[in-house]
Parts: structure tokens; sequence; C-alpha cells
């Protein structure tokens, strides 16, 4: 895999830095989580192919066990606010001094510096103060996140991956190691970057809701079916446009011109009304095998048995029986293989990680019976 041999320490956080971790996890990147003690569960559903290290940063010792990890290994992912790692002598400085190879990445909301830097906040702050999210949302309705998709994930977990990635290519030329400062209000403008370079397009003049692409127009948004569901209508160029029109049995000459705004509002209740005459899987059979870009709107559990997702296998059942998607994208010779076992449990690697990292089996037991360290390996728990 693309990144076998390199070796993570991944300081436990919430939603964006674990979905980093899993994704150098996926592909190949040997992923050491580090746990608190004390902790009977994880709030890190994203720990797929990772290792877990249960230990206690109140405890100087605690501290050392982890910068010895951390010099040891190629990246360290640290997502507290700012000023955390400093405070235990593990800040970039500290670390780098040691091992100047090191990748030190930090995913934190607003980034390293600014008055807002140390302040807590969550996907939709970061969302908002990336102007983003003054644009998401139906007309004369209030901003509205989706999910915590943008900041936290796009924004945040996946551009810190990308960080760590062009850090790693650049360290094979120079031998030296970097700091990535990864704010998600950054990492999701720089993902909506479209939303800034097209508004000479005009693409954005109305209020939001009435635009193009914004739910406004009728022939991008989504359409209720007969039977509850609901079709994904993305017929944008006028030849697609046309198939769209032709598949719902309508005639172009009794609709207003697709471009007429004006007009968008009645055509959207022409366009309700027929969706709700079929069912989703009828509309499927209509417009599969088209070029109206029409498609049925899958739930999560849909997804697997999809024809078109069968095919290239999409998404895959773990061996917990729980569906994922397939790592993206595909790489021909070194594609990403995740891991089909279950999660690691809290401190499920601890003895094994000392021992790899250089620990005596005296010093293992010492950091045990301390309770600096915690092992819970599997069989505890059963
Ligand atoms: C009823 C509640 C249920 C909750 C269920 C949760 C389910 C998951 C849902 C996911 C929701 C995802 C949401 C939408 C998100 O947006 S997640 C993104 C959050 N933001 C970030 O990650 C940005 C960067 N991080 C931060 O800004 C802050 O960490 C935070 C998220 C605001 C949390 O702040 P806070 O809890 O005060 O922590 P921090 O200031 O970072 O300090 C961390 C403290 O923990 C300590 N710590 C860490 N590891 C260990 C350890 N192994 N052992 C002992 N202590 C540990 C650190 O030393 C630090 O302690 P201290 O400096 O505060 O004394």
């Amino acid at each position: 895999m693309a990144l076998a041999g390199v070796r993570v320490i991944e300081l436990a956080g919430l939603a964006p830095a674990p979905f980093c971790g899993m994704i150098l996890a996926d592909f190949g990147a040997r992923v050491i989580r580090i746990d608190r003690t004390k902790l009977s569960m994880t709030v890190d559903t994203q720990a797929r192919g990772k290792q877990s290290v249960a230990l206690n940063l109140k405890n100087p010792k605690g501290v050392a066990v982890l910068k010895r990890l951390c010099v040891q290994s190629d990246v360290v992912l640290e997502p507290y606010r700012k000023g955390v790692m400093e405070k235990m002598g593990l800040g970039p400085e500290d670390l780098l001094k040691e091992n100047p190879c090191l990748i030190y990445a930090r995913l934190t909301g607003y980034g390293q510096s600014g008055s807002y830097a140390k302040a807590a906040g969550h996907d939709i702050n970061y969302l908002a103060m990336s102007g983003l999210l003054s644009m998401l949302g139906r007309s004369s309705e209030k901003p509205y996140a989706p999910l915590n998709l943008v900041a936290d994930f796009a924004g945040g977990g996946l551009m810190c991956a990308f960080g760590i990635v062009l850090a790693l290519l650049e360290r094979s030329r120079s031998g030296q190691g970097q700091i990535i400062d990864a704010s998600m209000v950054e990492g999701a403008a720089y993902v909506g970057s479209f939303m800034w370079k097209s508004r000479s397009l005009g693409l954005w003049n109305r209020p939001r809701g009435e635009n193009l692409l914004d739910s406004g127009a009728p022939f991008y948004d989504t359409y209720r079916t007969s039977d509850g569901k609901y079709m994904a209508v993305g017929a944008i160029e006028p030849q697609f446009y046309q198939q769209f029109i032709q598949g719902l049995g309508l005639y172009d000459a009794d609709l207003p011109a697709q471009m007429s705004v004006s007009d968008w509002p009645q055509l959207r209740q022409t366009f309700t009304r027929v969706f709700a005459s079929k069912t989703q899987e009828e509309w499927s059979r209509v417009f599969d095998g088209t070029d109206a870009c029409v498609t049925p709107v899958l739930s999560l559990d849909e997804v697997l048995s999809h024809p078109h997702n069968q095919a290239r296998g999409s998404f895959f059942k773990d061996s917990q029986g729980e569906i994922s998607p397939q790592p993206a994208p595909v790489l021909s010779r070194s594609p990403a293989e995740p891991c089909h076992s279950r999660d690691p449990f809290i401190g499920e690697h601890t003895r094994s990680v000392l021992k790899e990292y250089g620990f005596e089996q005296a010093q293992i037991e010492q950091l045990l019976s301390a309770g600096i360290v915690e092992c819970k390996e599997a069989k505890a728990r059963l």
C-alpha cells in the first residue's frame, strides 16, 4: 500500500483527526491511537485498522512515554486546543529537536494563530467562519449545516491527511520534517474555492437558495416519489435537460425556458407533480441508461445493493457486518486495503506497542502498575 512503513501517532480526538488517521491507516500507515486511561469506551468510530495505547498524560511519566513514541515515528497527529501540547512539553519544537524528520500535524478549528485560536468550537462554527455556511440552505430559510461533512471531514480530516502526504513526499527529498497547521476554517474555505472563483460567472448573484446549484433551480434539486422516497436531478446542460424532460413525459414546447429564472417556481411545481406519480424504482427504470442526470436518493443501507456500486465494490461489509465505503480513490498498483476486523479496544495494544518501541518488560510492568499506561487485552473483555 502507498503508505506502508509510515508510523503515525494519533492523539485521540472527536471526529476530524480520527478520520485523518483512518485514511492514513486505510492506505497502509501504521496508526497508533493514544487514548486516555480509565475510559471504558471511545467516541472514535473511525478507528479502522488502528492500534490503541492507553496513556495518562496528566502524569509526567506518561508524557515521557508519549515523547518516546513520537520521536520514533514519522507523523504525530494532534487535535487539541492551541497550547495543550506545549503545556505538556510535547510541542513541535520539543519533538522536532529530537526527531528532525518528524511531521507534526496540528488539526484545529481556527489554526495556531489569530484571536480565535484558543476558542472551543465545532464544525458548524468553522463552516460559519469559512463563509460557506452563509450560502447553504433553502430560499427564505436560515443557513443550514449539511451534517458535519464540510469542515470536520472535507476541510479538516481529509485536508490534514493531504498535508501529511505532501509533507512525507517533501521529506523524501529534503530529509526534513515540518509542522502542519491545519485549520478547519481554512480547509473548508479551500474546498469551497469554486464559490469564490465562480462568482464572476454570476452563479451566486441571487439570495441563498435561489441560484443554480443551491436548490434554486428546479432542474438541480430532489423530488419526492409516490413511495415517499426521493430522486436527485442534476440536469444542467441543455442536452441533458432535454432527456430529463423527455423522461418525465413532458414536452419542451409546453414548458417555460429552462433558464427563465422567474418561471422556476412554476417548473418546480410541474416536476413535483410528475415525480409524485411513480415510485423511486419506477423512476430509476425510466432514467437508468439515459443522460438525464437523474438518480435515486439512496439510504446508507441501500448503497451496497445498488447494481452500479455492487459492480465496483464501492462499499463493503466488515467482520461485524457493518457497511462502510471503500477508501477512495482507487490506486491501480497500490490500492488501499481497509482492515475488516473490529476496531481496537482502548489500550488493547499498549504492551505490544511499548515493547516494539524499545521499552523493557520491567519498565512496562512498572508503568502498568503505576496506572500510567493501561492494557486491556481482547480476552479481558470477553
Ligand atoms: C452527552 C455527550 C456525548 C458526546 C458524544 C460525542 C459523539 C461524537 C460526535 C462528534 C461530534 C463532532 C463535532 C461536530 C465536531 O465538530 S468535532 C471537532 C471539534 N473541534 C476540534 O477538534 C478542534 C480542535 N480541538 C479543540 O478545539 C478542543 O480540543 C475541543 C474540541 C474544543 C475540546 O476542548 P477541551 O475538551 O477543552 O480539550 P482541549 O482544550 O483540547 O484539551 C484536551 C485536554 O485533554 C487532556 N488529554 C488529552 N489526552 C489525554 C490523555 N491521554 N490523558 C490525560 N489527559 C489527556 C489534555 O492534556 C488537555 O488537558 P487540559 O490542558 O485541558 O488540562
